[in-house]
């Protein structure tokens, strides 16, 4: 898992490894600056011309390094410098170092075309120590910034982006942000996707013991994460091995959301499927579906009953279910009677936000996986990112279960407080049936034994990279919910290694 870090450790952070390492402080900011130029240099030639704004803190003393590189590079570049009320030791130093090398501009006042020129406008104004919404200069240079066609590149941190808190004010728009050794809580919510642009992370050698011993609680998850968690099969496992799930999901008119569900379930490697469907499909799932076994409810239309229970090792409900009166008691009966974990999705959502009652008799260790719209009607209204982040945390606490909030860097609220942020998926996968598959897959990893979170942790980040692979494939706008299921056996390979075998 890569640690998310507040502000404030990654100060911390700084000074440890500049302590232990040791290394000299101007040496860690020159090796964040090469970092930063090596990934530059790989995407950009030299017939771009390069404005540089730069503050007069470390970002700023970043900013200088980048441009003295630069020029080494034989790029054109050209150094405008917004003074604050302080300069760091290392800004002062790299200042120097640039002397005569690179023309510095110090900017007292603002023309509307003073960066109009330039093809590549890299913001090294702000970054983590920003304290406060920028004012005057500083504002009115990232408004001018923001107007620009240039490219735009931040240090770091879009400057005007608060790490960790909300944010208010001018906000630098990236079209790339560039950040040093970890990725920032704030670069995860929807809301600042415009000013983060896309972002990666570069190494820059800041102490890995010191990281680990973090107190945090948010984390991004990386593929060895689920490579840990996958358990290889053995010689003599049989399908006993791998559970029994019975899926709960369909009526007239969505069968299709039940099959994908199912089929989803199954290519995450289930011992035994069954699914309680309406009678309207019952031809439907044993023509598309012939791995499933069928257990039929009595009416045509809808799910109005649960079936005997003891077999199940899990229960996945709520795609294409619907939310008639009699379903809701059938869903009632069923969170009644089964006491181990249950998948929750969809119309089983929907029903618990009309039913609040229900709520108390989701078994623990259960999963929920609504989307903003679902959540929003289990929770209530948020005012920003923090504030959604804050309710998850709560609910997934307070239902002693696993909270799966979809969406870009989909976010997996542990009841002990974690919050896990995925790294997979893409804008191809906004598409209807998408989030049945996610509840197949989930339903069919949580019979094989993983714990909730595991379960959550390893099936978000598979859905998404069955869709990263779909997306390569097929590309992202012909991308459809069955492509999803199509590659999840390839993301389990990717994962397993097993392409050699
Ligand atoms: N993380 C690392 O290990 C490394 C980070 N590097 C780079 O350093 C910056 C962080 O540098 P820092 O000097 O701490 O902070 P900033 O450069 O972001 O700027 C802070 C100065 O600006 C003042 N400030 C804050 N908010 C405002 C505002 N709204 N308006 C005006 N001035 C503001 C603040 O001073 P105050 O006392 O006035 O609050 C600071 O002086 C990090 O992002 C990296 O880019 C290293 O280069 C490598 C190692
Ligand atoms: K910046």
């Amino acid at each position: 898992m890569i640690r998310i870090l507040s502000s404030q450790q990654i100060k911390a952070l700084d000074a440890y490894t500049i302590q232990h390492e040791p290394i000299a402080s101007i040496d860690l900011m020159e090796r964040a600056c090469r970092a930063f130029v090596n990934w530059f240099t790989e995407r950009f030639d030299g017939r771009n011309t390069i404005a540089i704004v730069c503050g007069t803190g470390n970002n700023g003393g970043d900013g200088l390094g980048i441009a003295r590189m630069l020029q080494e590079w034989s790029y054109s570049v050209k150094v405008f410098v917004i003074r604050g009320s302080s300069e760091t030791e290392d800004f002062k130093v790299n200042l120097e170092r640039l002397r005569g090398k690179v023309e510095v501009v110090e900017i007292t006042s603002l023309d509307e075309t003073i960066f109009s020129e330039y093809d590549v406008l890299i913001d090294a104004i702000f970054g983590s120590g920003l304290t406060r919404p920028p004012e005057g200069l500083f504002a009115q240079a990232i408004h001018l910034m923001n107007k620009s066609v240039a490219v735009r590149i931040a240090v770091d941190i879009p400057s005007g982006l608060l790490a960790d808190k909300v944010s208010k004010g001018e906000i630098f728009k990236a079209d790339f942000t560039v950040t040093f050794q970890m990725p920032k809580l704030a670069f995860l919510f929807p809301s600042n996707h415009s000013f983060t642009g896309t972002w990666c992370t570069v190494d820059i050698g800041l102490n890995k013991s010191f990281i680990k011993e973090q107190q945090t609680s948010y984390y991004y998850i990386a593929a060895k994460d689920i490579r840990k968690i996958l358990k290889p099969r053995s010689k003599f496992d049989h399908k006993g091995t791998y559970g029994h799930a019975l899926l709960m999901a369909g009526s007239y008119g969505k069968m299709g959301a039940a099959l994908l569900s199912g089929r989803a379930v199954l290519r995450a490697g289930v011992g035994l499927l069954t699914m309680h469907v309406p009678e309207c499909g019952y031809v439907i799932l044993q023509s598309s579906i012939p791995e499933a076994m069928a257990s039929i409810d009595e009416h045509i239309h809808f799910i109005t009953a649960i079936p005997e229970l003891d077999k199940y090792t899990v229960v996945g409900t709520g795609p294409g279910l619907g939310q008639d009166k009699l379903t809701v008691k059938a869903f009632r009966k069923l969170l009644e009677d089964f006491r181990k974990p249950v998948v929750l999705d969809a119309d089983a959502l929907n029903i618990l936000s009309d039913n609040r009652e229900l709520l108390l008799l989701i078994p623990a260790g259960s999963i929920l996986t609504p989307h903003p719209k679902e959540f929003e009607r289990l929770v209530g209204k948020w005012s920003d990112d923090f504030e959604r982040l804050d309710k998850q945390k709560s609910l997934a606490k307070q239902l002693k279960s696993v909270v799966v909030l979809k969406g870009a860097n989909t976010s997996i609220a542990s009841p002990e407080g974690a919050v896990y942020f995925n790294s997979t998926g893409n804008p191809g996968m906004a598409t209807g049936g998408t989030g049945d598959v996610l509840t197949g897959i989930l339903t069919g990893l949580l019979a094989q034994g993983y714990s909730s979170l595991d379960t959550a942790i390893a099936g978000v980040y598979l859905h998404g990279l069955s869709g990263d692979i779909a997306a390569r494939e097929r590309s992202m706008v012909s991308l459809i919910a069955s492509d999803i299921i199509e590659f999840l056996p390839a993301a389990f390979k990717k994962i397993m290694h097993e392409q050699k075998v």
